[in-house]
């Protein structure tokens, strides 16, 4: 059965609390934040204030989705705000390495992400220095997208890469995802499935949450 982390970009902004108490006790594995900073993605959202309000009503994990250039200036805050796990795309920076040791240092978990465009081979280095590593199935900058097919086989790919080595990291994909391709995601290896309208645009979110379990299980 795969995790699910609903994105809140699909949320209610005016009044975020119930959305994420809502998926909370509908059994949700963790809380998807999206960062977004008008410049590497041509979208704004989200600050490490959000994060830090959102921090004491919840205990779910918060795994924060950076969508902003050198993430290395912000980390640190992200942590210090209540970022569990911290997601930096590896398009976004010249020092990924450094970044990723900057997570850990900060005391979160740290995830590699990567865009649609991006081959596996530019994160292959960096794959024992990683709790997660996020396999983006739109481009990113907008939820509501449709999933790209062909980032399955980039799924498989790197799944293929975990288990040669026995690496222990968790693979969460973002983007178009519903009932129909969670499956798909999911046969070819990951295990965290991230959800914003597909959630937050039902009438029933916990349904949704559940619709999500049952379709890996
Ligand atoms: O990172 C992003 C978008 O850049 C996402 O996390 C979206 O929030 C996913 O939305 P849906 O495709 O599930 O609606
Ligand atoms: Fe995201």
């Amino acid at each position: 059965m795969i995790k699910v982390a609903p994105s809140i970009l699909s949320a209610n902004f005016a009044n975020l609390q119930p959305d994420v108490e809502l998926v909370e006790k509908a059994g949700a594995d963790a809380l998807h934040i999206d960062v977004m900073d008008g410049q590497f993605v041509p979208n704004l959202s989200f600050g490490m204030s959000t994060v830090a309000a959102i921090r004491p009503i919840t205990s779910l994990t918060l795994d924060c989705h950076l969508m902003i250039v050198e993430p290395e200036r912000f980390v640190a805050q992200f942590a210090q705000a209540g970022a569990d796990l911290i997601g930096v795309h590896v398009e976004s920076t010249h020092h990924i390495y450094h970044v990723l040791q900057l997570i850990r240092q900060a005391g979160a978990k740290a995830e590699v992400v990567v865009n649609p465009g991006t081959p596996l081979s530019l994160i292959e280095g960096l794959l024992p220095l990683v709790d997660q590593v996020l396999i983006m199935t739109v481009n990113p900058g907008f939820g509501g997208q449709h999933f790209l097919t062909p980032m399955v086989d980039k799924v498989r790919a790197l799944a293929q890469l975990k288990q040669q080595h026995g690496y222990q990291f968790d693979i969460e994909v973002d983007g178009g995802i519903n009932d129909q391709t969670v499956k798909q995601v999911y046969e070819a290896g990951a295990t965290v499935a991230v959800a914003g309208s597909y959630v937050y645009g039902s009438a029933d979110p916990a349904q949704r949450i559940q619709d999500l379990k049952v379709a890996t299980n």
